[in-house]
């Protein structure tokens, strides 16, 4: 469960976006919309720990990241935050499966090949599992982020633009898995989008404003 209040997210002291409160209950979907610049991204960031919550409380599977010791709040989002950014970090010169094997090597966690072999399976992604991500297309490519989310089996996934790049097809299949995987694992989902295809699916919105 996520739940966040008087969120004022930024850099530093500069604050860029706010947003009231948001409650996304396991297993539910939430979007964040707003005008392009409004904050939706510095915002997600802010969720994750990525970027600064100047004020307000960011409650994640039950520690509030706002004022979490750094450590801790990155040993939080190890744990219990699967991320889909815009800009997918994948390693090239490493197999799609070798990225979502990555992050737990990295950790010292155990790496489940059967589990990540299925994910990206379940994304239509079987015959791509051994390529390379430079060879991936932006939509395999964002398939594989998902599917890399995903594994840490997180309480809280989230997700900036994960349709952008997407035909109406693919767009459908990545919704409906997010959407499922979400129902299915317990997670809650945010999603940051301007996609009206994406709109149409998730009745929870909130609307990020520039501070
Ligand atoms: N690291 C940063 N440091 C300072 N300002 C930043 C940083 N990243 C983004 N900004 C600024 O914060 C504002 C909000 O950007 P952000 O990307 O969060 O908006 P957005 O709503 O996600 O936009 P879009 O829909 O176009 O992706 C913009 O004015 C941007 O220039």
């Amino acid at each position: 469960m996520l739940e966040l209040s008087g969120l004022v997210a930024g850099y530093g002291r500069r604050a860029l976006a706010k947003l009231g409160h948001l409650q996304v209950k396991d297993g539910e979907a939430a979007l964040l919309t707003g005008p392009s610049g409004a904050g939706k991204t510095t915002l997600l960031l802010a969720i994750a720990g990525l970027a600064d919550v100047l004020e307000g409380h960011v409650q994640v599977a039950g520690r509030d990241m706002a004022t979490l010791p750094a450590r801790e709040r990155d040993r939080h989002r190890g744990r219990h935050i699967g991320t889909i950014f815009q800009d997918l970090h994948l390693v090239p010169g490493l197999s799609a499966l070798d990225n979502l094997l990555l992050a737990p090597f990295a950790s010292g966690q155990r790496q489940d090949r059967a589990r990540a072999t299925e994910l990206l399976t379940r994304l239509g992604l079987a015959d791509r599992v051994h390529a390379g991500a430079e060879t991936l297309s932006r939509g395999e490519a964002q398939r594989t982020a998902i599917a890399r989310a995903m594994l840490i089996g997180p309480s809280l996934i989230l997700a900036d633009e994960p349709t952008a790049s997407l035909d109406d097809e693919s767009c459908e299949t990545v919704l409906a898995l997010l959407l499922d995987a979400t129902r299915e694992s317990g997670a809650a989902l945010v999603i940051a989008t301007h996609d009206s295809r994406v709109k149409a699916r998730v009745s929870n919105i909130a609307l990020v404003v520039a501070a």
